[in-house]
């Protein structure tokens, strides 16, 4: 089990190396356009001609379209760098499958993606060679065949035999063998006794977590520091690092106004046939049973959206902080893709207040148009300006301002399943400056007495409370006075049930206290 330690450890600085590259081009927003990209070049046919049989669809969805979908998406990822969320539903559509097979299509490239860390530590005590040096179609195929004998209940033999059927197809007979012998290596021992070797054979806890729970050893740190920076004991992190390998719940935002949660809820049922409930944490929550949120009128209509409960939290904790004077501009400074623009600017035309919704990134502020499009004309307005400009643009202009920063998505893990493996250290430390740079913007832009929510999917300290202290500490040498308001219990007067850190002064929700991503949220009030 030292060989596994070893090349895991290999494999770690791999992806740091791979991550530390990926971060010269950082800024979310231009991330994000890369997905796009990547999203368009694997659904165009001239994409497709260029990848193995495994991703052109050349090997012919056969008799287990299930799986063929996953691979194809798993090499997707793997080869091209493209994004599961992105990549996955043309697949399943090109691939015409019905409705049980795609939800094992989902179910295979989503857990295997999460929980690749674990398979790579296991698979490398089966083979005889570093991981590196097996070819990226049939690593996929040990990840997905490891995933239905260790994570699914697929019994034995059938998640042998099918993937070794694949594999056949995907990678050639000699291929197949292969994969057949370590496959049956795996079987040959349960997921606890699994576990059990590799946190025996893992040097420290750290490395022990990062193996078992399927986490880069940097980002296992990253969180533990951010677990005790909030207060919480750090025997938690095990609970944390799992709730990231879960399914997350599909949550539907009723926006206010448009649409009442109730009424959402009867949709819902309607079109998908689960019977929704109403969330814990946002008041304007509809947490789907099951089914196709895409199917329900008020979602395809905009009056409703699929959106996390930590994220509509905080935005109703921005629209409905206490303020004295005027209330009639709000600016929402990093919009893209517009769920928060959408929800404040649904409060917003309640109140009579109009909503800027500024985004940098063109595409994304398209997407933000489209967000806003059941929302009464006039109210809001679509910009796309580098926000770092409003604060010397429009001193003082705005009552209220979302700073919703591009940051890590470590908040965000349970919905994108590869971006553990692609983010780094170097991410976090380049995107700090832009922080601090766009909240700064933003108590320059507010008027005296007006609030600033900053805003993180990220509960990395460099990203959150120390970005807040870094730039009020700069504010303050620039003549501006900023006083922080108790957000935990700006929380606790919106939530149905308060969050499980309402205690803090900057509230951070967990996905394994609150069920919410790990949004962070400090609200500010300028006093001079
Ligand atoms: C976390 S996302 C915002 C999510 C959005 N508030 C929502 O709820 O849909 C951050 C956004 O900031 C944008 N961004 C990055 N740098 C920016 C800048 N300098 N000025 C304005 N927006 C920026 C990114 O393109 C990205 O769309």
């Amino acid at each position: 089990m030292a060989r596994a330690s070893r090349r895991g450890q290999g494999r770690e600085r791999g992806r740091h190396e791979r991550g530390h590259a990926g971060a010269q081009r950082r800024g979310q927003g231009r991330e994000r356009g890369r997905q796009d990209d990547r999203a368009r070049r694997s659904k165009s046919p001239a994409g497709r001609d260029r990848g193995s049989a495994a991703t052109t669809g050349r090997a012919g969805h056969g008799k287990d379209p299930a799986r063929q979908v996953a691979l194809d998406a798993l090499t997707a990822v793997s080869r091209d760098g493209a994004y599961a969320n992105l990549v996955l539903p043309p697949l399943l559509d090109a691939g015409g499958l019905e409705r049980r097979d795609a939800a094992l299509a989902t179910a295979l490239t989503y857990g295997t993606l999460r929980l690749q860390g674990r398979y790579d530590a296991i698979i490398a005590v089966c083979v005889d060679r570093p991981l590196e040096r097996i070819d990226a179609v049939v690593l996929d195929l040990l990840r997905l065949g490891a995933h239905q004998l260790l994570g699914m209940r697929v019994p034995s033999h059938a998640a042998v035999s099918a993937t070794v059927d694949l594999a056949t197809t995907a990678a050639g007979r000699g291929a197949a063998t292969f994969v057949n012998a370590v496959l049956r290596r795996i079987a040959g021992r349960t997921l606890q006794a699994w576990i059990a070797e590799l946190r025996e054979s893992a040097g420290d806890e750290t490395q022990a977590l990062a193996w078992v729970e399927s986490h880069p050893v940097w980002v296992v740190k990253a969180l533990r520091q951010a677990l005790i920076a909030n207060g919480r004991p750090d025997e938690e992190l095990g609970a944390l690092l799992a709730a990231d390998n879960e399914d997350p719940q599909v949550v539907l935002c009723a926006r206010p106004g448009l649409i009442a949660p109730e009424h959402l809820a009867r949709q819902a049922a309607a079109a998908c046939g689960h019977e929704p409930r109403l969330g814990d944490i946002s008041p304007v929550s509809v947490l789907l049973g099951g089914g196709d949120p895409g199917r329900i009128g008020a979602v395809r209509d905009s009056r409703a959206a699929v959106e996390d409960e930590g994220s509509q939290l905080v935005a109703l904790m921005l629209a409905q902080e206490r303020l004295e004077g005027r209330d009639e501009r709000w600016l929402d400074m990093c919009a893209g893709p517009g769920g928060k623009a959408a929800l404040l600017a649904s409060v917003a035309a309640q109140r009579g207040a109009r909503v800027v919704a500024n985004e940098i990134a063109p595409h994304r502020a398209d997407l933000v148009r489209g967000a806003l499009r059941a929302i009464a004309s006039g109210v809001a307005e679509v910009r796309c300006h580098d926000g770092r400009r409003y604060g010397h643009e429009e001193p003082g202009h705005y009552d209220r301002i979302l700073v919703d920063a591009p940051c890590s998505g470590l908040g965000s893990l349970r919905r994108r399943p590869e971006a553990r493996w692609r983010r780094s250290q170097a991410d976090v430390a380049e995107l700090a400056d832009l922080q601090r740079e766009l909240l700064a913007s933003a108590m320059a832009a507010v008027r005296v007495g007006g609030v600033v929510a900053y805003v993180t999917c990220s509960p990395h300290v460099l990203e959150t409370s120390l970005a807040v202290r870094d730039a009020l500490r700069r504010l303050e040498r620039g003549g501006i006075g900023v006083e922080v308001l108790h957000a935990g219990d700006a929380a606790t007067r919106i939530a149905p049930r308060p969050p499980a850190g309402a205690e803090a002064q900057m509230l951070q929700l967990w996905p394994h206290t609150d069920s919410t991503d790990a949004m962070f949220c400090a609200l500010l009030r300028r006093t001079s």
